[in-house]
């Protein structure tokens, strides 16, 4: 008997759903037993009996197609945009429903760009200055991208804890949008730009130095393994798991 985990694909006609596919199909121990997009019946992944679905589909359709996993036992690797606290709090709702059932929600799932939402968590306490840049293709639906939001958020919470005060900025008169959106207290910055695929630049400042963490996903290939160790350790993960650092053995030096 088969012992390859059954995984499905839901946005398996976008430009990262298909490549994920792809990757799926190549992989030793899964078999890609369903790959739907926009009208396809959820049904079909219980028919096929799918154990783990790759959600990459839309922010709009997420959660319907998290509520229709996690009530069928289905776990799931969800790269999608969109998440908010009050969404984190209904999915962990809905898992506590089906327990044994597991989710990772995963802001990004390339090595680098997990590494420098790291690097700048641990870097925001020295510095009196924190600003994020992300820069992405033009067809990208929302903005700021999921992952300068999330890495804002770390980098705010690491001020917190640390007592950090306000960040510096003396703007009186501004143009609407000049100094980007504010994710709790952290200005983000989005450029979209024909020729760019995924990308981001951490800005710290103190005075007399600045320290600059830049990440260039210039393939979607770059999420790849992150997507397929998601697949891997889903399974053995109950409950909600946000940010793929908690599937790698990062062992950062103190
Ligand atoms: N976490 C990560 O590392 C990464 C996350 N992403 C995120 O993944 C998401 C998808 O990105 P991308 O591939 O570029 O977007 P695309 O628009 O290229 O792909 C999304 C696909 O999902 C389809 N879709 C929309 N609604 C549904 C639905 N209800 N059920 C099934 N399929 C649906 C779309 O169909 P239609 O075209 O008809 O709308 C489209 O084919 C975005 O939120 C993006 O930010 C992207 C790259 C990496
Ligand atoms: O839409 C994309 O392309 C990407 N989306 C994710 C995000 O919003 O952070 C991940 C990566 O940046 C590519």
């Amino acid at each position: 008997m088969s012992t390859k985990l059954r995984v499905a694909v839901l946005g398996a006609k976008g430009r990262i759903g298909s490549e994920a596919a792809r990757a799926v199909e190549a992989a030793d121990d899964m078999e890609l037993v369903a790959a739907l997009d926009r009208d396809d019946d959820l049904d079909a992944l219980v028919g096929a009996g799918a154990q783990v679905v790759v959600e990459l589909t839309a922010p709009s359709a997420v959660m319907g197609n998290l509520d229709f996993c996690v009530r069928h036992g289905i776990h799931a690797v969800v790269g999608t945009t969109g998440w908010t606290d009050d969404r984190l709090a209904q999915l962990r709702t809905l898992l506590a429903g089906s327990p044994g059932t597991g989710v990772l929600v995963a802001p990004n799932f390339s090595i680098g760009a997990v590494l420098t939402m790291k690097f700048s968590q641990a870097a925001a306490r020295f510095f009196e200055s924190a600003e994020v840049v992300e820069l992405h293709h033009p067809n990208k639906a929302d903005a700021p991208s999921g992952t300068a939001t999330r890495t804002a958020q770390l980098i705010a919470a690491a001020r917190a804890e640390a007592g950090c005060a306000p960040q510096p900025d003396a703007t009186v008169t501004a143009l609407d949008g000049a100094r980007g959106a504010d994710v709790e207290g952290v200005r983000v910055h989005s450029v979209r730009l024909r020729g760019l695929l995924a990308h981001q630049e951490v800005l710290l400042g103190a005075e007399g130095e600045t320290l600059t963490i830049r990440h260039d996903s210039v393939h979607h290939s770059s999420f790849m393994p992150g997507i397929l160790l998601g697949v891997r350790r889903v399974v053995g993960a109950p409950g909600l798991t946000h940010g793929l650092e908690h599937f790698l053995d990062l062992n950062l030096p103190a």
